[in-house]
């Protein structure tokens, strides 16, 4: 009987890479002071028997590090296990436990280069295991569940936060210290509720199976870097990052993508020089730029991101760069990724 419950059950692997999901505080009113990425993953599964009423569950330790401090090559490394994994008849789904900080950047490169339409979830925890009222347990329990949930196929890269389920293009840690912290401008696609899933949105961007970009052909990722727009700002930070190698840069504006005009000569300058100008927007969780709004960007020969936030703006440069240097090719790609 019990060989007939597994037989029927999905086949989920969970690749952990520490976060605040693995992390370890001091005393259990410790939620904010604690070390991330000190648990291993067989800990993780085992700290949630009821996984295994879910899915046939087994884990791998693909690093294990604090999501402030996951470079390119982690990324790449990252992808292509996603890849082989999910080419793989004996799995049906992929959960990815991460830390928060960057979990969005992460789970967008992953949306934009995994060919696959079978489930993948990335999840993390605002609050460590060792803390009263740890949100790791049911994010996980989450993320299995509808990682194993035959309706999330081909529906992108999900995040599990919080009982719901977002797009991992659209979803943006927008608060900290909250269990609620993970917010899309487009709202959430679903709920998760007790290892039921229901879904009432799909996205409208190009991912996985429908994206021109492959993890496998990708080897190395160009240096992008991020420059932000306040009162008073120089040109000092985005030229220093140009000089340091940068092929393209981020402008994280001020509002619509506005620039200053202290920083606007330097930044034609750069064009000129073969560097990228991608304009985004911090404003948070609204920002949204629109092409000759603010900056005449046609005669400038820049790029605009569009809704895309400055750091997953990064991942799209990044990903988009392993195939073109021309930037109207680069700017059809922001529109439709
Ligand atoms: N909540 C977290 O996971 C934060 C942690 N610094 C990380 O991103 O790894």
């Amino acid at each position: 009987k019990e060989a007939e419950t597994q037989q029927k059950l999905a086949n989920v692997v969970i690749l952990a890479t520490g976060g605040t999901i693995a992390g370890a505080g001091a005393s259990a009113a410790n939620s904010a002071t604690y070390q991330a990425a000190k648990v291993g993953v067989d800990k993780l599964i085992a700290g949630v028997p009821e996984l295994a009423d879910l899915a046939n569950v087994r884990g791998e330790q693909v690093m294990q590090i604090a999501s402030e401090s996951i470079s390119n090559d982690d990324l790449l490394k990252l992808g292509k296990r996603v890849a082989e994994l999910a080419e793989s008849k004996d799995v049906d789904g992929i959960v990815i436990t991460h830390g928060t900080d960057t979990l969005e950047e992460t789970a967008y490169f992953l949306n934009l280069v995994e060919k696959t339409d079978k489930p993948i979830v990335v999840v993390g925890s605002m609050r460590p295991g060792t803390a009263m009222s740890a949100d790791g347990m049911l994010n996980l329990y989450n993320a299995v569940a509808v990682a194993s949930d035959k309706q999330s196929r081909g529906k992108g890269v999900l995040v599990t936060m919080n009982d719901e389920i977002q797009s991992g293009r659209d979803v943006s840690k927008a608060v900290n210290i909250k269990t609620e912290a993970f917010k899309s401008a487009w709202g959430p696609m679903g709920m998760v509720v007790e290892g039921k899933s229901y879904w009432f949105r799909l996205p409208a961007k190009r991912h996985t199976v429908n994206s021109e970009f492959d993890i496998k052909q990708i080897s190395s990722l160009p240096q992008v870097d991020i420059a932000y727009g306040y009162g008073n700002v120089t040109d000092t930070a985005y030229k220093a990052l140009a000089q340091n190698g940068a092929k393209a840069l981020i402008h994280a504006g001020t509002g619509n993508g506005s620039v200053s005009s202290r920083v606007v000569p330097a930044l034609q300058e750069l064009r000129k020089n073969g560097v990228q100008i991608i304009r985004s927007s911090h404003v948070n969780q609204g920002g949204f730029v629109l092409r000759n709004a603010e900056q005449p960007d046609d005669k400038n020969d820049w790029v605009v991101a569009h809704d895309l936030n400055p750091q997953k703006a990064r991942i799209l440069a990044m990903v988009a760069m392993t195939r073109t240097q021309d930037s109207k090719e680069l700017q059809r790609i922001f529109w439709e990724y």
